[in-house]
């Protein structure tokens, strides 16, 4: 397990700033960001900063299998979002190799989710296939589609983990990984993280429905 922090601002202006700081330093960067309603403001805010885009390349911790026109996925609106910047968005792929990333940003969903590895999955530290199908049973019911996902060793081959989450039920949920909690996804991605950790956890919820971008 690498060293785990916990930001000492989580605002909005913070994450960006954490993810700008990465994007900046020299080198082409490869990141990975999540979709859900957290980040929204967050993509919002990093958007309209002058950073050097043309050299990062921004790939997705997960995606749901809908087209990518559909309001559901997750290449469409980060896409949308950082359409007016010269950034790369690459589309998850089966039959890809993710790169290691230079930051790896993930949600937490309510259901302990993470990207899209569910609670009691087999966490397992095989490296391959790196990008999975994911058939959710339940379906979540905000986004009922079953899902791709890098698996935990793909997120952890990472120089920066981020971990955003808002609201006091997900502040349980992270408490709980760090406190050893096997059934949770979040427990394997912090111990198998190769780089720092930073966690943003603030008490104010997220918006209610998901930014369009
Ligand atoms: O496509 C997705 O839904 C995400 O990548 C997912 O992992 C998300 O980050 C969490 O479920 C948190 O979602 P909220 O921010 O909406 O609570």
């Amino acid at each position: 397990m690498s060293e785990i922090v916990w930001a000492a601002r989580a605002d909005t202006h913070a994450m960006a700033s954490h993810i700008a700081g990465v994007i900046c330093a020299r080198g082409r960067r490869s990141i990975a960001l999540p979709g859900g309603r957290t980040p929204g403001p967050l993509f919002e805010e990093l958007r309209r900063r002058s950073l050097p885009w043309g050299k990062t390349r921004i790939s997705l911790t997960d995606d749901r299998i809908v087209p990518e026109h559909h309001p559901a996925s997750n290449f469409g609106l980060l896409s949308r979002f950082f359409d007016a910047t010269a950034a790369q968005v690459a589309p998850l792929s089966e039959d890809e190799a993710p790169p290691r990333f230079d930051l790896v940003c993930v949600g937490v969903g309510l259901d302990g989710s993470v990207a899209s590895l569910f609670p009691n999955m087999p966490f397992d530290r095989e490296t391959a296939p790196a990008t999975i199908r994911v058939a959710p049973d339940p379906l979540p019911a905000d986004a009922p589609f079953e899902r791709l996902s890098l698996n935990i060793p793909a997120l952890a081959q990472t120089d920066h983990l981020m971990i955003i989450a808002r609201g006091r039920a997900k502040r349980d949920i992270i408490d709980r990984a760090l406190s050893g909690d096997e059934r949770l996804p979040l427990c394997h991605l912090v111990r198998q993280a190769q780089g720092r950790t930073t966690i943003f956890w603030s008490l104010r919820e997220a918006p209610s429905a998901r930014m369009a971008g």
